[in-house]
């Protein structure tokens, strides 16, 4: 992750083309955004390595943190450590962490993805849950000797009406945190005008150039990261004013590049469209056909 080389309203940037995408056709200088491991990304992995000495989280008779009386009251923690490894065809270095919110969106990429070379956990909804389990999973691996190549945030998400419909594809060039600022009588104010930071995460620009040409019907642009979903028509239009270039919004991907980001490893985040941005209509949400087309993504993209 870069810091912005634009605002976080800014009109769309040209979508790339799958040819000028693919990694063989790349530029000989890489963008600012791209990192050493993004090359390999998406990869065939190293082969597998047996796993180290069991960790406490793998000794029931040791329990771990999640167990203390200090995390009683709250929500079980979701499969954080059902996704560590467990068997040496598990362990191999170098594997591709793709990161959902439910166990849902896990199963359907797990139905196209390759078990070998992609490790596939949920991390609970919304973008603190995201970043904090995404950065677990992050220092683990890495403390292990096996760091993973690179983290995808997936799932399903609504699509801005006109940009991207149910059933579509979206690879986010950019996870924007869309609801990190304050608001003030003349509109909103992003954390960039308040001097905190940057709202905007782009995506590895390799690893998403492999993604690219992957789906090449992929819908590349904008993918807003909101804790609360979008339920009215004034705050959709809203988003879609103040973000032009925002394709669909969802809830957990800038967390998740956070988290890839204070561990440098390269970050994307790939989702389907289950629902429009406006006015909410959960009977409405086409969750099979979001799920399907995840599916279908995973294994072009990583099966
Ligand atoms: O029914 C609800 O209102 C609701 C509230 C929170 C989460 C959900 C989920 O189904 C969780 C899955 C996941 O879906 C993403 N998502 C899907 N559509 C949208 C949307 O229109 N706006 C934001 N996020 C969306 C999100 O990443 C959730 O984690 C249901």
């Amino acid at each position: 992750m870069t810091p912005p080389e634009t605002e976080p309203g800014s009109p769309p940037r040209p979508a790339p083309t799958p040819a000028a995408l693919h990694p063989a056709q790349a530029p000989a200088s890489p963008q600012p955004a791209a990192s050493p491991r993004a090359a390999q990304a998406l990869a065939s992995p190293q082969p597998a390595q047996p796993p180290a000495a069991p960790s406490p989280a793998h000794t029931p008779a040791t329990p771990s943190p999640a167990h203390t009386p200090a995390r009683q009251g709250l929500p079980a923690r979701p499969t954080a450590e059902a996704g560590l490894p467990t068997r040496p065809a598990e362990a191999g270095p170098g594997r591709l962490l793709v990161v959902t919110a439910v166990e849902a969106e896990a199963e359907a990429v797990r139905a196209g993805a390759d078990p070998l070379t992609v490790h596939v956990v949920p991390v609970g909804v919304g973008p603190a849950a995201a970043a904090a389990g995404t950065a677990r999973l992050l220092a683990l691996a890495e403390a292990r000797g096996h760091p993973y190549r690179a983290v995808l945030s997936a799932g399903i998400a609504g699509g801005f009406p006109g940009r991207a419909e149910v059933g579509a594809t979206v690879l986010g060039a950019r996870s924007i945190a869309a609801d990190l600022g304050a608001e003030a009588p003349g509109g909103f104010l992003a954390v960039e005008e308040l001097g905190f930071g940057s709202s905007v995460a782009d995506a590895d620009a390799a690893l998403l150039a492999t993604l690219a040409s992957a789906l090449p019907h992929a819908v590349v642009g904008d993918v807003l990261t909101l804790a609360t979903v979008t339920g009215t028509a004034s705050t959709a239009a809203a988003l879609s004013s103040r973000f032009p270039a925002a394709v669909a919004e969802a809830m957990e991907g800038f967390g998740v590049a956070c988290a890839a980001r204070d561990a440098g490893v390269p970050f994307a985040e790939l989702r389907t469209i289950s629902n429009p941005v406006g006015p909410r209509d959960r009977a409405a949400w086409r969750l099979a056909e979001a799920f399907s087309a995840l599916t279908t993504a995973t294994a072009k993209a990583c099966g």
